[in-house]
């Protein structure tokens, strides 16, 4: 793996330091890369009100758009509790991919996406994780 990549994965880890995750105690990092090095970064965020939980991803891009960056989404690294499941890579969410998606349809990019798990660690394109994508495009 790429140093560049190894930097990303410890980015989300360091940003799941900062969960708020108090209901599930399962903290996860989401790290984005655009094509000019820079990282931003999330972690879950939830609520009393449990449904309102905020995924790791969608924070990561809730925080870069609010910070007007548009550019190329190279590659996504989220990681996960390493205590917890069966170890296996973590995937985003539903919700997630979606929200992951309009930010690549901007710069017009297909992100790897780095799925951390405790032995392994799963790349993927978002493409594949959410194939016949609904996009800005469809509304044009
Ligand atoms: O891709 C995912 C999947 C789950 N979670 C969060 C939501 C909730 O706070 C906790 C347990 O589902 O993990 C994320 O942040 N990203």
């Amino acid at each position: 793996m790429s140093d560049l990549d190894k930097a990303l994965i410890e980015a989300a880890r360091i940003a799941s330091g900062s969960s708020y995750s108090p209901y599930s105690d399962y903290a996860v990092g989401a790290a984005l890369r655009f094509s000019d090095g820079t990282i931003v970064t999330g972690t879950n965020i939830e609520n009393a009100s449990y449904g309102l939980a905020l995924c790791a991803e969608t924070v990561a891009v809730a925080k870069a758009m609010a910070d007007g960056k548009r550019g190329e989404l190279e590659a996504v690294a989220v990681t996960g509790p390493q205590d917890r499941g069966d170890g296996a890579p973590i995937t985003p969410c539903g919700r997630c991919r979606q929200v992951l998606n309009e930010l690549a349809a901007l710069g017009g990019t297909d992100p790897r996406i780095l799925c951390v798990g405790n032995d392994e660690v799963r790349e993927v394109q978002l493409s594949d994780l959410l194939p016949h994508a609904f996009g800005p495009a469809h509304l044009d």
